[in-house]
């Protein structure tokens, strides 16, 4: 007999997308080029060859994605603005058409009853400031505060729920380590203080939103992959152990606890730098929760030539695994939300981002698409949530990835995300199986699960 289950009365139900991967239009109205723009138009990059330039046009279409939002019953929207929209130097002048398309937004999600959840920055770094050196920059800490301002003092009479950053993590892996994100970069020295400077910035517009007299909610979204041993040897042990604290550990110990976890400098040895004491102080500012993006686990294994952890991830011969390449584990969602409500003292958590991409089939006659995996993925993972919340995780809410197929980033748009397909070529809209499912989840508030 399965339980019936039952989400805390107010937990909030959502969708997730980011600016670059659903707006196109990236140079329209005054908007600065950001990072991307230079990235996806160098041959190479990106799968297929695409690019931003038009994604799901919802620079253009977005009170039909509005619509869309209502008919699945979203009752929150999590977005991300694009910085170069809005300064197109990325420091200075305000664009105010950028500003506006925000603003804009925002009043139709409250007026449709959507509460907008804003993330300030999506890895969208607007090019002017990566010509100054980007994340390697210590003075962008100061240049994201003052961004920040600006959309605090146009959006925060109406937006109560601010994330600083997206996934810093992928931003220095990705973009500084492996270079197989913007801007590209491959250097193990530029890794570690990408991923400071981030950190250090996160803390600033914190610091700027508490200083303005900021009241609503404001906190910082990150990926975890909770790390397995492949076996109980000790050098196994100790390859999860160097993998979690890279990925999973390096990001919210400074912000809760101040510090780096140890094992981070046996993660880069020489290219590990000394931070100066008084970053940590602007990095621990209180935030009032943490966006958690989940989507896999990895099951680890000792070994001296995987750079930077020493650790391979091994496939699961047992496990369905999803056309990104990763692991269908549930359970590692809920060992990933207890892990952070006992490291960190149980602060309020949104998944901001759970999702799987699949095959999904061609618009059957009648407009069906049927996705029955993305439909088993979602069940699974709310089920893994609940078990948190039972568990004593103080749970909010849940963004699915994502709202709208999209931009894949690297992979162009192969991989398919969205509760609705959109045909690229037309850019119509149709809502899946898995956004009906939705949409019966959200209504019954988890009970149909
Ligand atoms: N191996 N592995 N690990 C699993 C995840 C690695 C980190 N990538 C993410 O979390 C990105 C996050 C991003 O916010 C969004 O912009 C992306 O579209 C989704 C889907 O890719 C996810």
């Amino acid at each position: 007999m399965t339980q019936t289950i039952r989400f805390p009365d107010g937990f909030l139900w959502g969708a997730s997308t980011s600016a670059y991967q659903i707006e196109g239009s990236p140079l329209a109205d005054g908007a600065g080029p950001s990072i991307w723009q230079r990235f996806v138009h160098t041959p190479g990059n990106i799968r297929d060859g695409d690019t931003g330039d038009i994604a799901c046009d919802h620079y253009r279409r977005w009170e039909q994605d509005v619509e869309l939002m209502k008919q699945i019953g979203l009752q929150a929207y999590r977005f991300s603005i694009n910085w170069g929209r809005v300064l197109p130097q990325g420091r200075g002048a305000v664009n105010q058409a950028g500003l506006d398309f925000y603003d804009r937004l925002v009043d139709r999600l409250l007026a449709n009853g959507i509460k907008p959840m804003v993330t300030l920055f999506h890895w969208d770094l607007p090019e002017a400031l990566d010509n100054q050196g980007g994340w390697l920059n210590r003075d962008i800490a100061d240049w994201f505060a003052d961004y920040a301002r600006v959309m605090y003092g146009k959006l925060d009479d109406r937006v109560t729920s601010w994330a600083t950053l997206n996934e810093p993590w992928v931003v220095a892996d990705g973009g500084y380590l492996h270079g197989t994100l913007a801007p590209g970069h491959r250097n193990r020295f530029e890794a570690p203080i990408a991923s400071h400077n981030l950190l250090r910035a996160h803390g600033a517009a914190v610091k700027a939103y508490r200083e303005m007299g900021g009241k609503h909610d404001i906190g910082i979204v990150v990926n975890i992959e909770p790390k397995y041993p492949a076996t109980n040897s000790p050098a196994d042990v100790d390859a999860a152990a160097r993998a979690h604290a890279y990925m999973n550990a390096q990001y919210l110990d400074p912000v809760f606890l101040g510090r780096y976890p140890e094992k981070i400098k046996d993660v880069y040895g020489e290219a590990w730098p000394e931070w100066p004491a008084e970053d940590f102080e602007l990095i621990k500012q209180p935030i009032d929760f943490v966006g958690v993006n989940y989507y896999t686990r990895s099951v680890n294994k000792d070994d001296a030539l995987a750079y930077p952890v020493r650790a391979t991830p091994l496939r699961q011969t047992s496990a369905t695994y999803t056309e990104t390449g990763w692991e269908v584990y549930a359970r590692g969602l809920t060992d990933t939300l207890t892990w952070v409500a006992q490291r960190y003292g149980n602060p309020p958590l949104y998944i901001t981002e759970n999702g799987a991409a699949f095959f999904d089939p061609p618009v059957a006659e009648g407009g069906r698409i049927n996705d029955p995996l993305r439909v088993d993925y979602y069940q699974k993972h709310l089920r893994a949530i609940h078990d948190a919340i039972e568990a004593g995780v103080d749970m909010r809410g849940y963004c699915a990835w994502s709202l709208l197929d999209n931009l894949e980033w690297a992979h162009g748009f192969s991989k398919r995300f969205g509760l609705v397909h959109v045909n690229f070529a037309t850019q119509e809209r149709t809502l899946k199986d898995s956004a009906y499912y939705y949409r019966e989840l959200i209504a019954s508030n988890g009970k149909v699960l």
